[in-house]
């Protein structure tokens, strides 16, 4: 449906966008992720024909968007960051000449104007001038303008950006409904957005694919080694030589803080692993009761805090879970670097004393 290989935008010597390679399938919901200047509109600004690439391909249903524009903007619906609405027009004169731009026939065009301002709930304002409704309102119309023709793909810069938490509800269940016959990208540095409605989710940053998986999977693999809170009752010891019994357990960190006799502390697992039912047969044998357990999986947010804050040199993986082990592995060795020196300092101070 969706194809983009090896995309680079340069603005002067500024690359905007370096190197960027992914393929969409039918009815998913691709949630493009990125903090400010990451890429995110110049990549969707060249999906939609708007601007041109310094190199790579780009195909929308098979069409090259540079060698045959017409045929794939045909297909594509967009939502630009700042919609091209025109402010003297009603609502319906301005949804009239995008259906006229898109060629929509004329037979067709009233029953679809009213069904896609009935989907975006405009209709209450479609006698209205657009200069005269609320930032929300003016948010649905260019979505609905986007939707004019029922293109196959839907392209939306931030959404939901400056819509009130309602109105962004709407909005997500409206580009949910969407998405059962149209495939649809969506821009946000909003985390949870993106979790709550997309399959797919690419986090870019400085022009670059960080990563790319389903969000569920992120939070997996990234997440790597998974951590299990836990609060019981009991004698530390008891309790670490209980929990020492199990081999899937890499890690137990206690607090230092424990009331009444509860010991908190936190054990870690393999990213696979689930050590759930071991910790609770464990401490259930060492007689110590479970007074509390959860599990303290990354969130999107810390994975996403943890992979644009990477070092410039991060590498690019399709597979988050090897590039985790990657990033960690050289947090490694940053970490032994720096221990190292301060050793050194320690026992040069040591030696001067
Ligand atoms: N027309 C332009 N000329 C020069 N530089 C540009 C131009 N448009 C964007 N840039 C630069 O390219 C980089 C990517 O910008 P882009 O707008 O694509 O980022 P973004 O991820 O959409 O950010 P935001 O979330 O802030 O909208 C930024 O460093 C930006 O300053």
């Amino acid at each position: 449906m969706i194809e983009v290989k090896h995309l680079v935008k340069k603005y002067g010597e500024h690359l905007a966008v370096d190197d960027l390679s992914f393929t969409l399938e039918k009815g998913q919901i691709l949630g493009f992720l990125g903090p400010n200047g990451a890429g995110k509109s110049t990549t969707m600004n060249i999906l939609t024909g708007y601007i041109s690439a310094t190199e790579g391909i780009v195909t929308i249903n098979g069409h090259d968007i540079f060698d045959e524009p017409e045929e794939a903007k045909k297909c594509i619906g967009y939502l630009p960051e700042l919609p091209p609405l025109y402010q003297d027009m009603t609502v319906r004169e301005y949804l009239n000449f995008v259906a006229d731009i898109k060629s929509v026939k004329k037979n067709e065009k009233r029953k679809m104007i009213d069904r896609i301002m009935r989907m975006t709930k405009i209709t209450d304002v479609s006698e209205r001038l657009i200069k005269q409704l609320s930032k929300g309102y003016k948010q649905r119309v260019g979505l609905a303008q986007a939707i004019i023709g029922f293109p196959e793909v839907i392209i939306l810069d931030e959404p939901t950006v400056g819509l009130d938490p309602m109105q962004i509800i709407e909005i997500r269940d409206l580009i949910k409904e969407l998405s059962k016959d149209h495939t649809i990208i969506l821009s946000s540095h909003i985390l949870s957005e993106v979790s709550a409605i997309c399959d797919k989710v690419m986090i870019i940053n400085k022009g670059r694919l960080i990563v790319s998986d389903t969000p569920d999977n992120l939070s997996k693999h990234i997440g790597g080694s998974q951590g299990l809170h836990l609060e019981v009752k009991g004698e530390q010891a008891d309790i670490k030589k209980a929990l020492e019994s199990i081999p899937e357990i890499t890690k137990l960190e206690f607090e230092k803080s424990s009331k009444g006799g509860i010991v908190k502390l936190s054990a870690y697992s393999a990213e696979e692993s689930d050590i759930r039912e071991a910790v609770f047969y464990a401490l259930s044998d060492a007689k110590c009761p479970i007074y509390d357990m959860h599990s303290t999986k990354m969130s999107l947010e810390d994975i996403f805090l943890e992979l644009t804050q990477e070092k410039e040199n991060v590498h690019v993986s399709k597979n988050s879970n090897r590039l985790f082990r990657r990033s960690k592995q050289k947090n490694e060795e940053e970490l032994a670097a720096l221990g190292e020196e301060i050793n050194n300092q320690e026992s040069e101070h040591k030696e001067e004393n």
